[in-house]
């Protein structure tokens, strides 16, 4: 298996090495004065659809455009009230890329923070920007986010003890297997919920293209958003989102398996996801496009 790119492959490395890792590795936003200056604040935040040109057509399709997305928003709120007062235990899964972060504002803004478990995985190859920005969110909404990983390792240098830095190089699938799918399945079982929450979206790219609302157990309230949609919503609400997006990474997974992508790009079907996996293959030879959080 050979990355699309170089990678900085721990944790670690990321943290202590910030120049040779510019490129690859982002440290967070102020910490490094030349991304600032290469990236400025609204990088990401700037949707196509917000131009709206010129006259009375123009007005018109603002005005659809607000009453569109005021009802989304309804929607939404609505959606975790019932499902709260019908479904068992509900749990959130949440890996803090930007429609996670519209669900986590809608829960909190519903108030039913305390009634929704949120749970984060921690693979141990998560950009370090990732975790802080989990406590930057706990504190803002006023929540503790259950936080999983593997099952054998206490700590990220427990793994890298027992495992390896690389032990993803080795076998994706059963890396895969070991830090993301059983931690977070584990969760699920142990709560015993009824509904999962999670930010999955048609627009995602055609394995999600026919992706419904309700999914058996699994609930994906933002099925029929876009990504301008949730930047929208970010911006409107003035609401926190993960610092990486400002640097160009349009979603976040693990370090390994994550680019970024031009904004250009970001907004079109499937765009948002371009940079998740690029050049990676399964086991089989085929491409990776999923972690096989949501193939189990
Ligand atoms: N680290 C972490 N912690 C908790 N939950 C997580 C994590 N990573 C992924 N997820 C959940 O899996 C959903 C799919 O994520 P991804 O599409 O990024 O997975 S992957 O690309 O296949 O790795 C993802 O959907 P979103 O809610 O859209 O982020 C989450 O529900």
């Amino acid at each position: 298996f050979v990355p699309a790119a170089p990678v900085l492959s721990t944790r670690a490395a990321a943290s202590s090495s910030a120049t040779s890792a510019v490129q690859h590795v982002p440290v967070r936003m102020g910490l490094n004065p030349e991304l600032a200056a290469n990236f400025p604040r609204d990088f990401a935040t700037i949707p196509k659809g917000t131009d709206y040109g010129e006259g009375k057509d123009a007005e018109m399709n603002k005005l659809f455009e607000e009453v569109r997305m005021s009802n989304l928003e309804s929607q939404l709120a609505d959606s975790f009230a019932k499902l709260v007062a019908e479904k068992k235990n509900p749990i959130f899964t949440t890996a803090l890329i930007a429609g996670d972060c519209v669900i986590l504002d809608a829960i909190a803004k519903a108030g039913l923070l305390d009634k929704i478990k949120v749970v984060f995985v921690d693979t141990y190859f998560l950009f370090p920007e990732s975790l802080d920005f989990l406590h930057e969110v706990e504190e803002h909404y006023g929540f503790k986010a259950s936080i999983y990983h593997c099952v054998d390792c206490e700590t990220q240098q427990d793994f890298y003890d027992k495992y390896g830095e690389d032990y993803w190089m080795e076998d994706i699938d059963q890396y895969d297997k070991k830090c993301k799918v059983e931690p977070l399945m584990r969760a699920l079982k142990e709560a015993e919920t009824e509904a999962w929450i999670n930010g999955r979206r048609r627009d995602h790219g055609f394995e999600r293209a026919a992706l419904p609302v309700w999914e058996g157990t699994k609930f994906n309230p933002l099925s029929f958003w876009s990504f301008e949609d949730c930047w929208t919503y970010l911006r409107k609400h003035n609401v926190p989102y993960h610092p990486l997006h400002d640097v160009g990474f349009s979603s976040l997974g693990d370090m390994q398996s994550t680019r970024k992508v031009p904004l250009e790009n970001w907004f079109s079907y499937g765009g948002e996801r371009s940079g998740r996996f690029e050049g990676m293959k399964n086991k089989d030879g085929s491409e990776k496009t999923e972690c096989g959080i949501h193939s189990k």
